[in-house]
This record gives structure tokens, C-alpha cells and sequence, in this order.
């Protein structure tokens, strides 16, 4: 089994914001114990930023882009040092991949980063994965470490991803309130966004919406997602061993995994270079259960300029982002052929990716 593990800033980190060595111990202990049972582990690990904090005091005040450059670039060579350290003991080499959104933009960037993982698990060693915070940019930036182990799972075709938090999962009202529970197991299509408050925990970059959002996304893929509190002693070894015995929310995998296409597509829509507007009809058929593919004939309007083989979004009649596609056509020759019959598709079946229906 090929499992994503993802360990958030909170898990990482004490109340008063120092690096929690103890804990980070006790996961790499477990990281350890899942290898030697012949699971493929890659961590997708947090908290560069919270480790530099606590390495340097600085005397004048700081904008919000240069804390966090200055203390990931500091935190981030004690992270990865502690890693390597923790994991040695075992004989377990690791290795660092630092990544931005930007280095997923185009299908050959994607699977040079896919190569470059595939390797390393191939020589059994550990990827260690966090963002590159000291050099990417705010705009471009991933939403937080959920969103790039959402897409390191489904690049890696993992059967897993288990994302740890500070809590136990997804409560079913406020967390800690008298009466509210964690809610088991979340079926394709529910509604979990009148549970969820806005507010992120102490150090966390995202909240608990993204972290559902892209759990969601993740599972409609076909992959296992489980969302569990890395705070407790052996949550990773217990989820294995006595699942029902241990509090996490698990969202169900779809039954039919998506293609690899597909799930680069899912995770690609940030890069859309174009807006294709279709009628209502073809949305329609596009929703249905059928496997269609995008005809021109459909399209009622193109913006933007791109090239064959870049990524589009696809709306309806009203504007709803509806998915997103990879045109088989550049912008000027698609709207030249708006309307038309007998001509190849604009997004074939196989490059064509609709969100999951709320
Ligand atoms: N319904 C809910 N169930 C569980 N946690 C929730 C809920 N609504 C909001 N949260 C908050 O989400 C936090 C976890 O998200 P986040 O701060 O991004 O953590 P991390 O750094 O581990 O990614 C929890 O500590 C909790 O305060
Ligand atoms: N890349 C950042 C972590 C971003 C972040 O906080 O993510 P998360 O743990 O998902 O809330 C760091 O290492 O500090």
C-alpha cells in the first residue's frame, strides 16, 4: 500500500509556537513501523515556518512575505535535518522535495516531479515534501499543505492519504461543544459546509474547509482520504491496525479511480488559460452519465488566448464553472470553428475533468 502522509503545522508545533521534537519523534517511529509492514510512505511535512520562528529573534518588524521567507528558508534546514536524524536511526534514508504550485503547471512539469519521486520510493528512500515558501510568491502560492498532498496523492496514485491534524476529525458542530461528535465516514456528494467554521488553529495556514474540500476532491478520485488527530499517541499504527477503534473521519473512495490525465486535471485548474462558454444543452450531456466529449458545436463563446494541449475551464449557460478541460485546439482556430459539426472534439472525453456535483 502506497500511503501519502501529511503532517500539519499544528502537529508539529506546542501551544507556545516551539518545534514539538517528542511528537515528531513518535511519528517517525511509526513512519518507520508502517515501512517495515511494506508500506511506501511519503510525508508530505509542515512547520518550516514555525521551526525558524523559534531560531531567531529578530528586533524590527517584518512584513508577512518576508516572515515567512525568512523563517521557512532558516526552519526548514532544521526540519529536514531533524528528519534525517530521527529517520537514521532506523537506517531509513530521506530525501527533501521542495515544490511550488508553478513547478505542476504543465503536464511535463508534472511528470518530472512525478519522476523524481517515483525514484526516490523506487530506492527506498522517504520523500519529504513541503512547499518551497522562501521563493514562491503569494499569488501562486498552494493554499496550504493540504492542497499539495491532495495533489502528491493523486500524482502518485497513492491508495491513501491521510492528512493529520490537532483533532480528531470532522466534528458534526462545534468541536469540544456537549453533543458533538466526529463524523465516521463521509459518502461522495455530502454537505459538510454548515459544520465547518471559518477560523484556522494556532498555526495552520488553511482551515478546516480546505482540508474537506480537497478530501473531497481527493476521494472523488478514487483514493482513500482519512482525516485523524497526529497529536495522539500511534494514530497512524492504530488507523492500521484497529480503524474502528480509532476516532478519524474517512471520506469513501469513488469506486472507479480517475486516470492519471484526469486527476492532473483535477488539480490543474489554477492554470486554465482560457474560459470556454457551452449552452445549456451540452452541459446537460456533459452532466449525464454518458462518457462525452466537448464539441464545438456546444461552445457559444471562447475568451483568452491558448495554445492546443493547454488547460481551459468549461461554464454554462450561466457562467457556473462547470470543470476543466485540455483543448485539443489553439484559441484561434477553436473560435473560427464555434458552432460547427463534424469537426474533433475541443476537449476529448479523456482530458476532460468536471468538478464533483454539490
Ligand atoms: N467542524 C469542524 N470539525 C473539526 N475541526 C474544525 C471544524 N471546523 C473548524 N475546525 C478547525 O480546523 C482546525 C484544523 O485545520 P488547520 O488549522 O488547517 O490545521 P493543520 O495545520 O493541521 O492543517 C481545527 O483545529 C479546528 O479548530
Ligand atoms: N509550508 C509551510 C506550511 C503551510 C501550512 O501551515 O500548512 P498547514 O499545516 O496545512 O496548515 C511550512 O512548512 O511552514
Amino acid at each position: 500500500m502506497r500511503l501519502v502522509i501529511k503532517v500539519g503545522s499544528n502537529v508539529l508545533t506546542r501551544d507556545n509556537g516551539k518545534l514539538d521534537i517528542t511528537r515528531m519523534s513518535a511519528l517517525v517511529d511509526q513512519v518507520a513501523a508502517l515501512r517495515a509492514g511494506g508500506h511506501e510512505v511519503i510525508l508530505v511535512s509542515s512547520g518550516a515556518v514555525a521551526c525558524g520562528r523559534s531560531e531567531l529573534k529578530v528586533g524590527h518588524k517584518l512584513g508577512s512575505v518576508e516572515q515567512r521567507q525568512l523563517f521557512s528558508a532558516l526552519g526548514q534546514a532544521k526540519l529536514i535535518n531533524l528528519y534525517y536524524d530521527l529517520f537514521r536511526e532506523y537506517r531509513i534514508p530521506v530525501g527533501q522535495v521542495l515544490t511550488m504550485k508553478e513547478s505542476f503547471a504543465t503536464r511535463r512539469e508534472y511528470l518530472n516531479q512525478r519522476s523524481c519521486m517515483t525514484v526516490m520510493i523506487a530506492n527506498g528512500v522517504i520523500p519529504i515534501v513541503n512547499e518551497n515558501d522562501t521563493i514562491s510568491v503569494t499569488e501562486l502560492m498552494f493554499t496550504d499543505n493540504d492542497e499539495l498532498s491532495g495533489l502528491i496523492a493523486a500524482m502518485m496514485d497513492a491508495d491513501a492519504l491521510v492528512i493529520l491534524s490537532n483533532i480528531d476529525g470532522i466534528y458534526d458542530g462545534e468541536p469540544g461543544a456537549p453533543g458533538a461528535r466526529v463524523i465516521r465516514r463521509v459518502e461522495p456528494g455530502s454537505d459538510l459546509s454548515t459544520y465547518i467554521r471559518q477560523e484556522k488553529s494556532g498555526f495552520g495556514r488553511g482551515g478546516m474547509l480546505t482540508k474537506c474540500h480537497i478530501a473531497r476532491k481527493v476521494a472523488e478520485e478514487g483514493i482513500r482520504v482519512i482525516i485523524a488527530n497526529g497529536k495522539r499517541d500511534n494514530i497512524l499504527t492504530d488507523l492500521l491496525s484497529n480503524p474502528e477503534g480509532t476516532l478519524h473521519t474517512e471520506f469513501t473512495p469513488n469506486a472507479e479511480p480517475a486516470s492519471n490525465m484526469k486527476k492532473w486535471l483535477a488539480h490543474s485548474a489554477s492554470f486554465a488559460k482560457g474560459l470556454v462558454h457551452i449552452n445549456d444543452k451540452a452541459a446537460k450531456v456533459l452532466r449525464g452519465d454518458r462518457a462525452v466529449s466537448l464539441l464545438l458545436v456546444g461552445v457559444t463563446a471562447i475568451e483568452g488566448e491558448f495554445e492546443e494541449g493547454d488547460i481551459v475551464t468549461i461554464a454554462d449557460g450561466e457562467g457556473r464553472r462547470m470543470g476543466v478541460g485540455r483543448s485539443a485546439y489553439g484559441s484561434n482556430d477553436a473560435r473560427r470553428l464555434i458552432g460547427k459539426h463534424d469537426v474533433k472534439p475541443l476537449v476529448h472525453y479523456d482530458y476532460l475533468c468536471l468538478d464533483p456535483q454539490e
